[in-house]
């Protein structure tokens, strides 16, 4: 039986006076896939910084993050972890992170610095194994044939690819994908969500995703986490969230513009057909 490895407890969060989250608690499962949504501001990157501790929740207030058996942050303090720990996670921004003038190789081969020796990680000596897996990563997000090209080069649904290919390096147990298609045309942005699909299907890997087109909350992720003004407002099958539970999410939302649709209906990873 696969066991949690993301868990929050209690999770409260303020700056100054203003509650940004609220008694935020759940767990996900090794191997699921889950798309975390809600309108602007509800507080979704907050949350996926508290995952990874870049942001510390309230003080005395017994909040808790639990990946992968080790505690991340307690009751307001972080939790220091080793090297090895931290790279267990992979983390994919809507800016994609790549270093621009460095080839998309290099950029891929990045992710393995956290797990190599720091001498050679601090000369950039890569191996030919670690070379190898670049390699293969890269094939495996459609990118093999621009291994040599500057990652300035690439159109932002590559670099996003070549982002997870860094993820897919780095070995992460669990990725966490804040936005990774805000920026991207339809076409590219189903290319990246296929990526993350098929990585969460055939290697078991956890993805957590945040979205603000629920039609790729639909489409790809079987259970959806939505945030309102901080608090839990829908932890279950994307499929309970009806319009009128999306409508009351969204509050005077267009409906339109959180659905996309230009989404495919015969996309082969839709979500009736996503394991
Ligand atoms: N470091 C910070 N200091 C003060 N306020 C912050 C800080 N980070 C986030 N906030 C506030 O917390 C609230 C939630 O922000 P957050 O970015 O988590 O929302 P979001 O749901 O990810 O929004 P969006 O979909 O627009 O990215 C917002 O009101 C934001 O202004």
């Amino acid at each position: 039986m696969s066991i949690a490895n993301i868990a929050v407890e209690r999770l409260n969060k303020a700056f100054g006076q203003r509650t940004v989250l609220e008694d935020i608690a759940f767990e996900i499962r090794a191997g699921e896939m889950v798309a975390l949504i809600g309108p602007s501001g509800s507080g979704k990157s907050t949350l996926l910084r508290h995952l990874v501790g870049l942001t510390i929740a309230n003080r005395q207030t017994g909040g808790r993050v639990t990946v992968m058996q080790h505690d991340i942050q307690c009751d307001g303090r972080l939790i220091r972890r080793s090297r090895a720990e931290r790279c267990r996670t992979g983390y994919i921004f809507q800016q994609f992170n790549l270093v621009g003038r460095l080839s998309v190789m290099t950029n891929v081969l990045i992710g393995r610095l956290g797990s190599m020796p720091r001498w050679r990680a601090l000369l950039g000596r890569f191996s030919e194994e670690e070379r190898s897996q670049a390699r293969h990563a890269l094939a495996r997000v459609g990118l093999g044939e621009l291994a040599g090209q500057r990652a300035n080069t690439l159109s932002g649904g590559q670099m996003q690819r070549v982002a997870i290919a860094r993820a897919l390096v780095q070995d992460a147990d669990i990725i966490y994908a804040d936005e990774p298609i805000a920026s991207l045309d339809p076409r590219s942005a189903r290319e990246v969500m296929d990526i993350l699909k098929r990585i969460n299907a055939e290697d078991g890997r956890t993805v957590l995703v945040t979205l603000h087109q629920v039609e790729y909350a639909r489409r790809y992720c079987l259970r959806t986490i939505a945030l309102k003004q901080g608090r839990l407002y829908h932890d279950g099958p994307t499929a309970e969230l009806t319009d009128a539970r999306l409508q009351a999410l969204y509050d005077n939302a267009d409906l339109d513009e959180m659905h996309d649709a230009s989404a495919p209906n015969d996309s082969p990873v839709a979500l009736g057909a996503a394991g």
